[in-house]
């Protein structure tokens, strides 16, 4: 499959975790995305939270293997800079008409963030239904998306926020849910190369 082929929910289904990933230091890209690649967690996502998130998208698209999306995407401007740098897909935090609108212009998959029917809705009547619940522990956690979920059978989510080894299974276990985000396997600083491998295959080994 081609990177243009692929859609959200194939992105989504590439592994039960996605890497929320801050890259303070650009020379960090490239041993942080083998490690987490090595250990089975191919999308990652790159948050556009550092002045190096562009340059470590490019540096992380060298890898084999890694899917590599930027996340923190607020708006068009956002958009047409992690575009130009190569994501692959693009994660918000929330979900606007004019980034949804150039998203689905510009055919990259897209992954915004809901926490609300009302967000839902409005995601829906953009076509969309592949959703990234946010922040997920805090907007009142599982029971909180179980009971979003049940006016909404027809959408998939990628709770994240809060999530870590000590409750991803659970949130798996729920079927709407895909694959969960987290900041937990992908500590800042220095990468510990045998450490992220280790950590990324206990959450690639968690079931969706
Ligand atoms: O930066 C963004 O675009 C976000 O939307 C926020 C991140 O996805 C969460 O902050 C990750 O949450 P933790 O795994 O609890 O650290």
């Amino acid at each position: 499959m081609t990177s243009s082929d692929r859609t959200i929910a194939d992105i989504m289904r590439l592994a039960p975790v996605v890497p929320v990933i801050v890259v303070d230091e650009l020379e960090h890209a490239v041993p942080l995305a083998r490690a987490l690649v090595a250990g089975g967690l191919r999308a990652l996502e790159v948050t556009l939270r550092t002045p190096t998130a562009l340059d470590a998208i490019r540096a992380m698209k060298q890898v084999d293997g890694a899917v590599v999306g930027a996340g923190t995407v607020t708006n068009q401007e956002d958009l047409a800079a992690v575009i130009e740098a190569g994501a692959e897909f693009v994660v918000s935090p929330g979900l606007t008409e004019p980034l949804a609108r150039a998203a689905a212009r510009e055919r990259i998959p897209f992954l915004p963030g809901i926490a609300n029917s009302g967000d839902i809705m409005r995601g829906l009547d953009l076509g969309l239904d592949h959703f990234k619940f946010f922040p997920a522990e805090a907007s009142g956690g599982l029971p909180a998306l179980k009971a979003l979920a049940a006016p909404f059978h027809q959408c998939r989510f990628c709770p994240t926020g809060g999530i870590g080894l000590n409750n991803a299974a659970e949130w798996l276990a729920f079927d709407p849910v895909l694959c969960v985000g987290g900041s937990w396997v992908a500590p800042r600083g220095e990468p510990d190369s045998v450490t992220i491998e280790a950590m990324a295959r206990e959450a690639a080994g968690l079931v969706a």
